[in-house]
């Protein structure tokens, strides 16, 4: 009975195990559909502003409609939504239709996904173009084409109006008719304020009051009360600030665009006819063989076949020293050819590469709320309506109850109105958070949502595994010792032969010397890996065991005499698995793994940030403790199958703090699924790891922990410090204008000045 198929899974068939932890329906990054360009008329707006700003160009690929369990979901890019003050109408119409399950709002690439029945997409392309937005659906017909930006609207406007508006302040102050102050006012509210009336108006007409609302309500009053020159400056001002904020917008978003473009839009393919030909690296497809000269930039992920070289593969990894490359080594797009040239074959297309993959995560990542910026929402949606009503009392209530002067208290409400919006506060959360996710992209640090960001900064435990992540995972073998009568040969003929049939990192370090010292292989049939154990399998008829000290003392063939053997070879940090067959055992091979240079400093750091560590691995205890030992990890445990490893997790999570688990991805799913934060590494190379884990770190180096964690530490601290920004400016300003000092053009200034703080604030992240 041969079973050539069958084989030890250690290595990269587990795929299945961590599938079902972190099921992923979005295919957006697949898809082939790319979004046309935006041909509506309207252009971006600035966050509840008017939409006088350039337009971006949408970072990313509009995905396609996917089917789910509950209906369809359809993402829908509007140009126009990129505040929150847009979600809240949207979340309004579209929450009351029937047939819409859900809704997620991903505002910094202005895409909604809306769940919805089957069929019922019309009705709610309508309901968004109901609030003056133009929505715009993957389109397979325009998958194709490439994307133009639209015209930026004419300027001259605001420059009218803002003209307009000194003259008007100049008029009034030589004492010239009112008339002409009042005439060059309107000139100047409605060359500049358009666009805000109307969205005021549609805001207003379905009951929500967004800042256009707010505004459009002051600049009347304002008009109304007489304040002539006033009302103009406010609105000029409102608009100029709204154009900075929005250009401040698009540096954060740009930031991910920026990691976009890195990967080249042509490539040097081989053709047909044995010539080399630049293509669109768009239509290279997977197995086509391309060549890269010194200095250029690798356009597509591919494996060497000829040719050597060093690559920066800072764009993918963070790392920018240089790695070496030869024949059989990945390559990745985006990253740079330093030295020599190769030629390679293409392993993925252009829109699966591990950078389209990285941008795609990034993206998502973005669309997912963090704790705080859910806190902010909620705070918001009261906030505004409090200040409304504050605004309303104000206006109505000294007036009426004591007699004061009605002009006073109206124009108090109405600065009071200006105020009332939340954007500085509700804006600061997500563009610090998207800094925060893509200075990490920079690192090679892939973190998967707000969420995990915010969390780093909690951890009190970090597990690691040892193989692979601690060590370099390539054991070599250092001793081998016959036990019983059996030939020296002989035993490693038949050790080498079951060993061969295993990718298991300590049966490979028998295979490799097996193999240097020519030892002859022998067919071996039913063979079994063992998890956490060893294998076994038939040769020449007799069944033979090679596995661990578990493995042999489970079988009761165990002495303490071979357990004084093992001590030793394993209090030198190797590891030692036994051949044997049903009545003995014949012997031990120890193989010893190395400890990376980086581990070392990396538990270092971790402790400086106050954070313990712990190791836990499948190998026997007194191995674990010595590697444990060499990079001063604080615990170490031994012996443990996949559960065990999720156990310690769980005992962890229970003493309190935020426990993180990091491993290579493969044979510790279920506890990288348990953790608070599952950590994988050498994420580059193996596709899965990047959908499935919380945090991704590109390369296998543990440094990258301490960073993320500080990063983590510095977004929150940023976040901090937004709030208390933007929640101070309102403060005072409140109590200026209660207080009677407070103008209009001031609040303007406020409002629109605290949200380009937070802003500018936020986006120090990505200087880091
Ligand atoms: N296929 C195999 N070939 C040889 N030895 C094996 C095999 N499978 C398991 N073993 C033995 O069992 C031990 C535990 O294996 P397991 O796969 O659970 O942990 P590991 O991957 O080696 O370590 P870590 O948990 O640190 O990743 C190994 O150290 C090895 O001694
Ligand atoms: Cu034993």
């Amino acid at each position: 009975m041969s079973d050539a198929h069958k084989h030890d899974s250690h290595g990269h068939d587990h795929d299945h195990d961590h599938s079902h932890s972190h099921a992923h329906e979005s295919d957006s990054c697949c898809a082939p559909a790319q979004s046309g360009a935006p041909k509506a008329s309207s252009s971006a707006t600035a966050c509840c502003g008017t939409s006088e700003a350039p337009v971006v160009q949408p970072v990313a690929q509009l995905g396609k409609q996917t089917t789910t369990g509950d209906g369809v979901r359809t993402p829908i890019r509007i140009m126009q939504m990129d505040c929150p003050t847009e979600e809240g109408l949207l979340r309004k119409k579209l929450g009351g239709m029937q047939g819409v399950t859900d809704m997620e709002f991903n505002l910094m690439q202005r895409v909604l996904t809306v769940t919805h029945a089957p069929k019922e997409i019309e009705p709610i392309l309508a309901a968004v173009r109901s609030l003056g937005f133009t929505p715009e659906i993957a389109n397979s017909a325009s998958s194709q084409e490439e994307s133009t930006p639209e015209p930026a609207k004419p300027w001259w406007p605001l420059a009218l109006a803002g003209v307009a508006a000194i003259a008007s302040e100049a008029v009034e102050w030589a004492g010239l008719p009112t008339w002409m102050a009042a005439a060059l006012a309107l000139v100047a509210v409605f060359a500049c304020g358009i666009t805000t009336y109307k969205k005021g108006w549609i805001a207003i007409r379905n009951g929500n009051l967004n800042i256009n609302a707010l505004m459009s309500i002051a600049v009347t009053g304002a008009l109304v009360l007489g304040q002539w020159p006033e009302a103009a400056m406010v609105m000029v001002l409102f608009t100029i600030a709204e154009l900075i904020e929005a250009k401040s917008l698009d540096r954060a978003r740009n930031a991910i665009r920026g990691l976009m473009q890195l990967a080249p839009e042509r490539a040097t393919v081989l053709q047909a006819d044995g010539t080399w030909q630049d293509v669109a690296a768009k239509s290279v497809a997977v197995d086509t063989r391309v060549r890269i000269k010194p200095g250029e930039r690798i356009a597509l992920d591919g494996k060497i076949v000829s040719g050597r070289s060093a690559v920066n593969q800072a764009p993918i990894t963070g790392e920018s020293l240089p790695v070496e490359k030869a024949e059989g080594d990945p390559v990745f797009a985006g990253t740079i050819n330093e030295s020599g040239s190769f030629e390679y074959t293409v392993t993925a297309a252009a829109n699966d590469s591990t950078l389209a993959r990285i941008i795609h995560a990034v993206e998502e990542a973005q669309g997912a709320r963090a704790p705080t910026q859910r806190f902010v929402d909620q705070f918001a949606r009261v906030y505004t309506p409090v200040v409304f009503a504050i605004a309303l009392a104000v206006a109505i209530l000294p007036p009426l109850l004591m007699g004061a002067d009605w002009f006073t208290w109206v124009y108090k409400a109405l600065v009071l109105l200006v105020i009332a919006c939340p954007c500085a506060l509700v804006i600061s959360t997500p563009v610090t958070i998207v800094s925060g996710l893509a200075a990490a992209a920079r690192q090679g640090i892939l973190v998967k949502g707000g969420v995990y960001l915010e969390e780093g900064r909690k951890l009190k435990w970090l597990a690691l595994d040892k193989t692979g992540t601690i060590t370099h995972g390539k054991p070599a073998q250092t001793d081998f010792v016959v036990l019983s009568g059996m030939k020296e040969a002989e035993l490693r003929s038949l050790a080498a032969s079951l060993a061969g049939r295993s990718d298991h990192p300590v049966s490979k370090a028998l295979t490799e010397a097996a193999k240097r010292d020519n030892v002859a292989l022998r067919n071996v049939d039913a063979f079994e890996a063992l998890p956490g154990r060893g294998t076994k399998g038939v040769i020449d008829g007799k069944l033979f065991y090679l596995g661990n000290h578990r493995l042999i003392h489970e079988q009761g063939r165990c002495s303490d005499e071979l357990e004084a053997r093992l001590s030793v070879l394993e209090e030198q940090g190797k590891t030692v698995i036994l051949l044997a067959d049903d009545r003995e055992v014949h012997g031990m091979f120890a193989v010893a793994d190395t400890v990376k240079d980086s581990s070392r400093q990396a538990i270092a750091e971790l402790h400086d940030l106050g954070i313990k560590t712990v190791m836990l691995t499948g190998d026997n205890a007194h191995t674990a403790k010595a590697i444990a030992a060499q990079v001063g990890i604080d615990e170490a445990r031994g012996d443990l199958l996949p559960e065990d490893k999720l156990k310690v997790i769980e005992s962890k999570i229970g003493q309190g703090g935020a426990v993180g688990m990091v491993g290579d991805g493969i044979n510790d799913a279920p506890a990288l699924a348990r953790a608070d934060i599952g950590f994988a590494m050498g994420a580059a190379g193996t596709g899965t790891a990047i959908e499935t884990a919380d945090v991704a770190l590109m390369d296998d180096d543990l440094r990258k922990l301490p960073r993320f964690v500080r990063l983590s530490r510095s977004t929150h601290a940023l976040l901090v410090q937004n709030i208390v920004l933007a929640l101070g400016i309102k403060a005072v300003f409140l109590v200026l204008t209660l207080t009677g000092a407070g103008t209009m053009w001031m609040a303007v200034f406020a409002d629109v000045g605290a949200s380009l703080l937070v802003v500018g604030n936020g986006l120090r992240l990505l200087r880091k």
